[in-house]
């Protein structure tokens, strides 16, 4: 299954008949590698929704458009072919039919990732095509496990399972360092504390906590042990489902 944008833009809500596990988060906090992990588990699809922010800011600076300017930003956000595969084993992301997968993990990417995705216009864009993703994916894939910073709040916030994932600012740093084979820790957590503070402070859907979302402190928690958390909150959820008056 893929999905791409443009088409139903605008669409609301993502009730239907597969799950929804919804997993938000700070950055390196495991969101990613704990959604593949619990979709591959399960047999269902899976959206990285920070890599369509990479990809249109990939778009950006590859046309010249400066991150900082919102305007522009604004004015552009529309043009770019987004489109993602949705396989946990073999997620794709492709801009205007070009495969973008190692183009948007760059440091310049990263490091203006943040501005581009502060901009109304763009998350009005990509928050519909998250939901039109999620909706085919209840219908035809047994459901989704999607992940971002405000999936639990804004894009899906009917998910049947909602989790907040974190780990200490080391622990991810050194997660993140670790995958990069860098020795400088602490730039990385310096690098990761930049973004955390821009994606949790900005104006328009930032990185909350919402009352009715699981957190899990992750710190000393290996892959699996996460893995096999959510999948039991999955399980709970499904339960409660069948059984609405038991739970
Ligand atoms: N529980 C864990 N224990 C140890 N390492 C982990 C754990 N979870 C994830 N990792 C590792 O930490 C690194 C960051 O994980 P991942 O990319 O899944 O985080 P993320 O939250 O998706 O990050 P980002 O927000 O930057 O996309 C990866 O190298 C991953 O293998
Ligand atoms: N739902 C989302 C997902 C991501 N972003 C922004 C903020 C992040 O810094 C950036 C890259 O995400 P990552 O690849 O680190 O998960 O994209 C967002 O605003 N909303």
């Amino acid at each position: 299954m893929s999905a791409q944008g443009n088409a139903g833009e605008g669409v609301e809500g993502t009730a239907g008949p597969g799950i929804v596990i919804a997993i938000d988060g700070p950055s390196g906090s495991g969101k990613s590698s704990t959604s593949k992990g619990v979709a591959r588990a399960r047999g269902l699809a899976y959206l990285d929704t920070g890599a369509m922010y990479r990809a249109i800011t990939w778009w950006m600076l590859r046309n010249g458009i400066e991150a900082e300017d919102a305007v522009a930003v604004a004015d552009a956000a529309s043009k770019p072919v987004i489109t993602m595969g949705t396989d946990p084993s073999a997620p794709t992301v492709q801009v205007d039919g070009t495969d973008v997968a190692g183009e948007i993990r760059t440091q310049e990417v990263t490091s203006s990732v943040s501005a581009v995705s502060a901009v109304p216009a763009v998350r009005e864009r990509l928050v519909a095509m998250q939901r039109d993703t999620i909706a085919q994916a209840r219908r035809e894939s047994g459901g989704i496990v999607v992940e971002g910073r405000d999936i639990t709040t804004v894009v899906a916030p009917d998910a049947e399972v909602k989790i907040f994932l974190t780990a200490s600012a080391e622990a991810r740093a050194r997660r993140r360092s670790k995958e990069n084979s860098s020795d400088d820790v602490a730039g990385t957590q310096e690098a990761l504390a930049r973004r955390d503070r821009l994606d949790s402070s900005r104006a328009v859907s930032p990185l909350t906590r919402t009352a009715d979302a699981v957190e899990l402190e992750t710190t000393g928690l290996g892959l699996q042990e996460v893995v096999d958390l959510v999948l039991g909150l999955a399980d709970e959820a499904a339960a409660a489902e069948a059984s609405p008056a038991a739970g």
